[in-house]
């Protein structure tokens, strides 16, 4: 097993460790195993292990007459075990057995049969074909210059495999060099590559529609091997076909370099894990590639950027290839016979060059929502255009929109245009700091309902703390519970590193709220997951140098929110929540990270491509810009400074 294998799967710092202490509570391997009326096999050798499960060798000890080296009467077979109960992961054993009844035997992909599967003591065992050496250590370090022609071929039957696999509607999601396994020794399968581990596998297509599964991500979870791992698998994005050939991409390149960039960083479990993330998205292809030949340039950049419901062109990929396989068919150690056939063939495509560039960015991103002519409208549709307007959900007659934006503001100029701008009737609907400017900008607008705004800078700043409360309720900063106590209740922050401007707003058109605010230094997506469990949603965020500041309500008009979360502006996550009806709520980033939340408005219709837009410049938007987009009826709702470029 690679150590690196997460989630639950041991770290390399006290891995030994936690070894000794599995070993001491796990129940010992049965001797021989029998399922149903499999032959009797006695449990030999360690094969490997890994996160869910032991594999032995069973030798068939009855009936002992075969002498077959593959299949049902095979006299060795491989036996995987699996302890019953297991809490580290989900998936494992239990999932494999289900992927494997769903293929049928007449699946025609390169894995080993599967002949028993069943239960013996404390454990679940699986009986099957015994294959050869994986593509781990002992094939590679038996030659320490590895033959690019032998990884070309490897290359192109392991394509050929995820191709015949997605094609049944599965993904593996755990592609790297171990689970790519020669066929069994003496047979003529030998040179040919079987994939093994079907424990994370799962579904790209719903099997009753025919229709790709739906897009999410949920950023904590994450399942597989953090070294081979895709960046989406990484970001807790849902899987698809792209993640197995992003992570073949790595394991050829690990195959050719002996190493991937990524891999000091796997030293420390937890922090790693997003280290690694970081550096695979800050690694272009032209590093990761270094020394590799031309194709494994080309498959990273078709790779890199396939869509996440995009079908890969598989077959274009297998032909790139050709130059180094060649008409002389290489014979150590794969089969080229049916290498040969694939890689003759013609496909036209050239990669895309928009992919990781390797350049850290930073910029303003301004989330704009359409405002319709006032005058034709009325009430709760146009609510929505506004980043509080979930505040309000009364109704508001024939009022004119007024909007006003102040860039390139100090903590003095700030307080003074915020100040302007209410002497104006206008109230604060979005402000953010920019560091590299060391500057504020602040949109007002008379859009909201609100009947007062208070404003103040925190003394230093928040506290990290939960700070909760419930009307005459808990303990918690004076000045935010005072003015809470007065029916305020916070609808903006932002900070710049050491304060945060609190904005409180009054009549915000929900008579009983919750209020609850989270500090972190990192983005608290565990915290988020348990509040929207108890009713709440995120209604303001912020960073503050590296810190986070969420505000989370109860009360408010949202039914449902989801969460983007990326080292690099996620364009794509973006699109795919907004073709799921949400509408942008909220935006933060840090030099580092960018989130944004997106939420369903009760009342408001969940229906795609609401007209959103963002843009993202690297000075905050101009005057053009902005008179276009209100030309155009778009208004800011969102706005903060931060990464957007990995
Ligand atoms: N059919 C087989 N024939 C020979 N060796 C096998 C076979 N299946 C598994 N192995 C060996 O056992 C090791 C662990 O198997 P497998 O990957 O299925 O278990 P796992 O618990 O899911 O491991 P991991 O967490 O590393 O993915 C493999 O790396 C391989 O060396």
């Amino acid at each position: 097993m690679d150590p690196s294998r997460s989630q639950s799967r041991g770290a390399d710092e006290g891995l030994q460790d936690l070894q000794d202490e599995i070993q001491r509570n796990t129940p010992p391997i049965p001797e021989q195993v029998q399922i149903d009326d499999s032959p009797v096999y006695r449990v030999e050798r360690e094969l490997g292990w890994g996160g869910f499960g032991h594999v032995y060798v069973g030798q068939a000890i009855s009936p002992s007459t075969s002498s077959d080296l593959t299949g049902v009467e095979a006299v060795e077979v491989a036996l995987k075990f699996e302890r019953k109960g297991n809490k580290g992961c989900e998936g494992g054993i239990i999932n494999e057995w289900k992927v494997y009844d769903d293929l049928g035997e007449s699946h025609g992909i390169a894995l080993p049969q599967v002949h028993y599967k069943g239960q013996k003591g404390d454990y679940y065992v699986m009986v099957m074909d015994l294959l050869g050496p994986s593509l781990e250590a002992p094939l590679i370090s038996n030659f320490p210059t590895p033959p690019l022609e032998a990884i070309a071929c490897i290359a192109v039957e392991a394509i050929s495999i995820l191709e015949k696999l997605h094609s049944k509607g599965y993904i593996h999601g755990d592609i790297k060099p171990s689970n790519f396994l020669l066929g069994p020794p003496g047979t003529p399968e030998k040179k040919r590559l079987f994939l093994i581990d079907l424990g994370l596998a799962t579904r790209w297509q719903d099997p009753s529609t025919g229709l790709h599964i739906k897009y999410n991500q949920t950023p904590d979870d994450f399942r597989g091997t953090v070294r081979f791992a895709s960046v989406h698998a990484q970001l807790g994005r849902t899987s698809s076909r792209r993640n197995d050939l992003e992570s073949l991409v790595y394991t050829l390149v690990y195959l050719i370099r002996g190493h991937l960039p990524w891999q000091r960083h796997q030293f420390f479990q937890g922090v790693s894990k997003t280290l690694v993330c970081k550096q695979k998205m800050a690694t272009p292809p032209e590093t990761l590639c270094e020394t590799c030949p031309e194709p494994y340039l080309q498959l990273t950049a078709f790779v890199l950027n396939l869509k996440f419901d995009e079908e890969p062109n598989y077959a274009r990929y297998i032909s790139l290839f050709r130059g180094i396989i060649g008409e002389n068919p290489y014979v150590w150690p794969m089969h080229t016979d049916f290498v040969q056939e694939r890689v003759q063939l013609n496909y036209d495509g050239e990669p895309s060059k928009e992919i990781r560039k390797g350049l850290k960015l930073t910029q303003w991103i301004s989330v704009y929502h359409v405002h319709p002519p006032m005058r034709q409208r009325r009430g709760l549709a146009f609510q929505i255009f506004f980043c509080f307007c979930f505040w309000s959900l009364e109704f508001i007659y024939n009022l004119p929109l007024s909007c006003r934006y102040f860039p390139n503001l100090d903590d003095e100029g700030l307080l003074l245009c915020i100040q302007k701008g209410r002497a104006e009737g206008l109230y604060v609907t979005s402000v953010a700091y920019s560091s590299p400017s060391k500057s504020w900008a602040v949109i007002m607008d008379d859009s909201a309902s609100h009947t007062a705004q208070i404003y103040a800078f925190s003394p230093g700043s928040l506290p990290k703390v939960l700070f909760e409360w419930l009307y005459f309720g808990l303990q918690c900063m004076d000045w935010i519970r005072d003015t809470w106590s007065k029916n305020y209740y916070i609808t903006g922050v932002a900070g710049n590193g050491g304060r945060v401007l609190v904005v409180m707003s009054k009549d915000i058109g929900i008579k009983s709220v919750r209020q609850s605010y989270h500090v972190t230094s990192t983005f608290p997506f565990k915290s988020i997951k348990k509040k929207w469990i108890e009713g709440f949603h995120v209604t303001s965020m912020t960073t503050s140098g590296s810190q986070w500041v969420i505000v989370l309500s109860k009360g408010t008009g949202f039914t449902n929110q989801a969460v983007e979360l990326d080292f690099q502006y996620p364009a794509e996550g973006i699109h795919e929540r907004l073709k799921q009806g949400y509408y942008i709520t909220s935006v933060a980033a840090t030099s580092d990270e960018v989130a944004f939340i997106f939420s369903n408005i009760k009342g408001m219709p969940a229906t795609a491509n609401v007209e959103q837009e963002t843009l993202q410049t690297s000075t905050f938007p101009d005057d053009n810009m902005i008179k276009e987009m209100w030309a155009r009826n778009y208004y800011i709702s969102s706005l903060c400074y931060g990464r957007t470029i990995a």
